[in-house]
């Protein structure tokens, strides 16, 4: 069952429109697929504006998001969704706000000089990529991806922004598994979601 995280009503429209598949992309995962939002213009703009609303006038100049879009890959056992879904929630909020989009994309896709952090995923290992000279020191940041699980990826996100010497003033996530205890990852620093999976 999603709980709402607040009394805001836009919430509960939201909510209703994540898709839970059980079993994907192993036994005992509980998918929650956010796809079944995005066919929603209503439910995906309240999405989009409930995150503007809380980072508009904060002095953020960086969003940084997973941005990935490639087939579907198997590896050693690992399962590999299609890479569509970080490059959804980041550009829009940037936009709004008023900052500069950075892309923290998988292995081998950006064509600069980058710097990377590895992590572990609830079903998978990977590894983020940034563009050196994408963030400059000082900037205030914000970390933006569609779900925490195991605070993995929040995690290898922040630390490439912290190693530039960007201060990354939070991180904000449409979905929170708080089973998975994610947060504990996150060395103290907030987390907004908006729903959690319970
Ligand atoms: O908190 P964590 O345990 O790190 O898991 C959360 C991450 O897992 C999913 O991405 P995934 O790498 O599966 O790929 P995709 O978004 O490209 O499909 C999701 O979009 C988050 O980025
Ligand atoms: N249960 C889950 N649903 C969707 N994306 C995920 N990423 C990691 N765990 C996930």
């Amino acid at each position: 069952m999603l709980v709402l995280k607040d009394e805001d009503p836009r919430i509960h429209g939201i909510k209703t429109k994540i898709r839970v598949v059980p079993n994907f992309p192993k036994p005992g995962i509980m998918f929650q697929d956010i796809t079944t939002l995005l066919l929603d213009p209503k439910a995906f703009k309240d999405t989009i504006d409930l995150f503007v609303e809380r980072y508009k006038g904060k002095n953020i100049s960086v969003v940084a998001d997973r941005f990935s879009f490639c087939p579907s890959k198997i590896d050693k056992g690992t399962f590999k969704g299609i890479e569509a879904r970080g490059f959804i929630f980041g550009p829009p909020i940037a936009l709004a706000i008023g900052a500069k989009f950075v892309p923290l994309r998988k292995p081998k896709k950006l064509p600069g000089d980058v710097i990377f952090e590895e992590y572990t995923l609830e079903y998978g290992k990977d590894r983020l990529e940034m563009h050196v000279g994408a963030v400059e020191l000082g900037e205030r940041a914000l970390v933006v991806d569609d779900l925490i699980a195991t605070g993995g990826t929040l995690c290898a996100a922040m630390n490439l922004l912290e190693r530039v010497g960007a201060e990354v003033v939070e991180c904000a996530c449409l979905i929170e598994l708080p089973d998975l205890q994610g947060r504990e990852r996150l060395n103290g620093k907030p987390l907004y979601v908006l729903v959690e999976y319970q």
